[in-house]
């Protein structure tokens, strides 16, 4: 089994890895299975992507930068839609949501899923239709619930029954019927190649399909005139290989439907079987083609649908990661190169770069693999055994754990890593007061900004300072003088206004 981003993978054993001959991306052809498909080498072995040097780029936006392929992107969201073109296809914005890229996906006709209401903005900003918006989340607020309600989204994928009765008011005292889907927990997690179908759900998302709860919340939205009851929704895992999970998740979630049908008297008409499809990070991954998946998953529906004696439902799935995650790349400048000795006489080269678990947490969090290629020239040196990490104080701070790159790596030269755009940027934080990086989206030789860098402005602003609280007149506590159990300082005006220090 691949462990390349296995979210539950197991840690790297103590093998070191062999080189690979020839040496895949560290100065010779990049692998299309693992880059956006526009990427390449010039004449001098520099990589372009978008028909940019990377030396450009960096020259242009700095560095890091992640850089978005937007052919391989359209290309994608299209062969999605194509593969899908009797079913609805969701793009989850989580992988990674901006206003271009909500642009660009609904252009090649996807909806869109998102789950919160940062997600909800960006999409209604980007002018994606309404209805064309599925909104998500196991603890919505109910200023989210009501934007999405205002905004006549076309799906909310309900997960608690607290949440039926807050948005069947909320639809209520809108004057309109809001269509919602279910969240059912099917008892199965995958997560690459294997599934695992347990009895007990025990986990944050959705109603127990086993323990009867998702009958419950049925029974909840079909009494509320003011939602509308469209179908159920089952997500399994991320990062999976193989259907064999969607295929026993589709089981059970129709045999849900039918046993709704003789509860209560109606056929549900949509079913959503959520997101996951895996991408290759390494040339070990080989995912599925959207086609396949896609001829799958609507011949189990429908034997399981005519077996039950219903009619097939309408399929919807929820790919992020599949259509995002392989269209952009990061480029590092490289900082340092440190030799460290190891046991047995092998050398490691630590390259620091000048990014690391800011901009790409998912090796630290989930043992991730990434594909690193020397960026900005062609290099005939050995390769030397290495481990591409970050500037953060923290030894786990590993963008690319093992690879082999070009011994003659100097601070200055720029590396790539491939399969950056699903959940690196949207997961990026500001550890070590570090500003994220921005996105520029390149095509044909041209490139445009499309997430701008943080700046240091950007960190200082929400930074408010500290004045210290007048004690004069008042003999009560430090927290109760500072007119704040909540711990907004009673100067809050003034420092909203302008610089206390
Ligand atoms: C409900 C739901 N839909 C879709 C997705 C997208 O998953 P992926 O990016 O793996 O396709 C997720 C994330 O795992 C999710 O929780
Ligand atoms: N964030 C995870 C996957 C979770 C997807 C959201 N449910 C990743 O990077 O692989």
């Amino acid at each position: 089994m691949s462990r390349s981003a296995h979210p539950a993978g197991p840690r790297h054993a103590d093998v070191l890895p062999v080189p690979h001959a020839p040496n895949p991306g560290y100065s010779g052809e990049l692998s299309a299975a693992v880059w956006p498909r526009t990427a390449g080498r010039d004449e001098d072995g520099q990589l372009v992507v978008g028909g940019i040097t990377a030396s450009e780029l960096a020259e242009r936006f700095g560095t890091p930068a992640f850089v978005l392929d937007t052919d391989d992107l359209r290309a994608r969201a299209r062969g999605y839609a194509a593969a899908f073109a009797d079913a609805d296809v969701y793009y989850a914005g989580k992988a990674f949501l901006c206003t271009a890229v909500a642009k660009i996906i609904a252009e090649q006709g996807l909806a869109i899923d998102v789950c919160t209401g940062g997600e909800l903005a960006i999409a209604l900003r980007a002018g994606v239709h309404p209805d064309r918006i599925a909104l998500h989340g196991n603890n919505k607020s109910v200023a989210e619930l009501e934007a999405a309600v205002t905004a006549g989204v076309g799906r909310v994928v309900v997960d608690s029954l607290v949440e039926i009765e807050r948005l069947a008011e909320l639809a209520e005292r809108a004057g309109v019927r809001q269509r919602v889907m279910i969240r059912v927990t099917v008892g199965v997690e995958a997560h690459t190649h294997e599934f695992i179908a347990t009895a007990h759900e025990d986990q944050k998302f959705g109603f127990s399909l086993s323990s009867g709860d998702a009958l419950t919340a049925v029974s909840a939205v079909l009494d509320r005139p003011s939602l509308e009851l469209m179908g159920l929704h089952s997500h399994i895992g991320s990062q999976i290989f193989d259907t064999a999970g969607f295929e026993v998740a589709a089981h059970r979630v129709l045999g849900l439907l039918a046993t709704i049908r003789d509860k209560f008297g109606i056929e549900l008409p949509e079913i959503d079987l959520g997101g996951g499809l895996g991408i290759a990070y390494t040339d070990a991954d080989s995912p599925q083609q959207p086609a396949d998946i896609a001829r799958r998953l609507l011949e189990i529906i429908g034997t399981e649908s005519s077996r039950a004696e219903l009619s097939a439902p309408r399929l919807s799935v929820e790919p992020g990661r599949a259509i995002i995650g392989p269209a952009m790349l990061t480029i590092y400048e490289v900082g340092t190169v440190k030799p460290v000795a190891l046991d047995g006489g092998v050398v490691r080269h630590y390259v620091s770069v000048d990014g690391g678990m800011s901009d790409n947490i998912r090796t630290a969090l989930y043992d991730a693999e990434y594909t690193v290629a020397l960026a900005n020239r062609g290099s005939s040196a050995d390769a030397v055994l290495s481990r591409v990490v970050g500037k953060h104080c923290e030894s786990g701070d590993i963008v690319v754990r093992d690879c082999w790159l070009p011994g003659d790596l100097v601070p200055g030269d720029l590396l790539a890593v491939a399969a950056t755009g699903a959940y690196c940027h949207s997961m990026a934080s500001n550890y070590n007061r570090v500003p994220r990086p921005p996105v520029v989206a390149v095509a044909h030789g041209a490139a445009q900004l499309i997430v701008r860098r943080e700046t240091l402005d950007d960190v200082l602003a929400t930074d408010l300072g500290w004045i210290e609280p007048s004690s004069a007149g008042s003999s009560a506590p430090a927290s109760t003088a500072a007119g704040s159990e909540a711990g907004t300082p009673d100067n809050e005006a003034d420092n909203g206004a302008g610089d206390p220090r």
